[in-house]
């Protein structure tokens, strides 16, 4: 089974809804000049909440060959969770995609895999596709451990997950000791784990879901190392943070495959 890429702008705190609307125009000028085809890349745009909206209402107006997602959501279907975004609320804004235990969500909200499982299966429910960040710190890379740390955090985020929830989500594997450092893994580093990733899939479940499964690298991605970082096998995409805030950068990304 050929799995379509998937390059994902997670923009994390940045751009108000007027700069997400002023981002999204150029980047779709940009993809058009470059007969950008949807067939060969999905490109996904990942604002903060509060630019959803003007994002969708783009998209879907000019029928922009772009998807879009959040963030976050709430693992509880609604009620008193003050400052909580609903996976009802994302699907209302035609939200494709919800990232999910991304790791500085981890780091300052002291989000667990217990519930980053919980949120994925709430977002699986309601149609949303998780992209469930892993990934090491520095410490466990240099113990040599990131193997065994990241299929350790897959395995949680799983669990209880059907093979066909499994088979139609994204798995981003973000080594923290390269985002937003300039600190790029390695080709072979990026392999070496989505590999391990993908073979821990078929142990949990068969090789039909780890032939499906979608795994992005995430981590200083440029479009001066995107090409060389998706020539990896078992790598399927890119999650971008620094990178997507600009327009024909993030476009170049999207459009790695014309220089593969
Ligand atoms: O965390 C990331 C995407 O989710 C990666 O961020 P950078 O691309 O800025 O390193």
């Amino acid at each position: 089974m050929s799995r379509t890429p998937i390059m994902a702008g997670n923009w994390k705190m940045n751009l108000n809804h007027i700069d997400a609307v002023g981002l999204v125009q150029k980047l779709a000028w940009t993809l058009a000049d470059e007969r950008y085809d949807t067939a060969q890349c999905e490109a996904v745009v990942i604002p903060p909440f509060t630019g959803i909206r003007s994002v969708q209402t783009l998209i879907d107006g000019d029928k922009l060959p772009l998807k879009h997602g959040a963030q976050d959501l709430s693992p509880h279907d609604d009620g008193a969770y003050t400052g909580d975004i609903s996976a009802d609320m994302l699907v209302k804004l035609d939200c494709s995609y919800v990232v999910v235990g991304h790791s500085e969500r981890r780091e300052y909200h002291a989000e667990t895999d217990e519930i980053v499982n919980a949120k994925a299966a709430k977002a699986l429910s309601k149609g949303l596709i998780p992209i469930i960040c892993v990934g090491e710190g520095l410490d466990v890379r240099k113990a040599g451990r990131q193997v065994a740390h990241t299929v350790a955090q897959v395995t949680g985020a799983l669990a209880g997950l059907s093979a066909a929830d499994v088979a139609s989500l994204v798995i981003a594997y973000e080594p923290i000791w390269a985002i937003g450092t300039g600190e790029v893994a390695t080709p072979a580093d990026a392999q070496e784990v989505c590999g391990a990733i993908r073979k821990a899939v078929a142990e949990l479940y068969d090789e039909a879901t780890a032939e499906a499964v979608r795994i992005q690298y995430g981590g200083s991605v440029k479009s001066s190392n995107v090409v060389d970082i998706m020539a990896q096998p078992d790598v399927d995409g890119c999650l971008v943070g620094g990178a997507s805030l600009k327009a024909e950068e993030f476009a170049k990304i999207v459009l790695f495959y014309q220089k593969a």
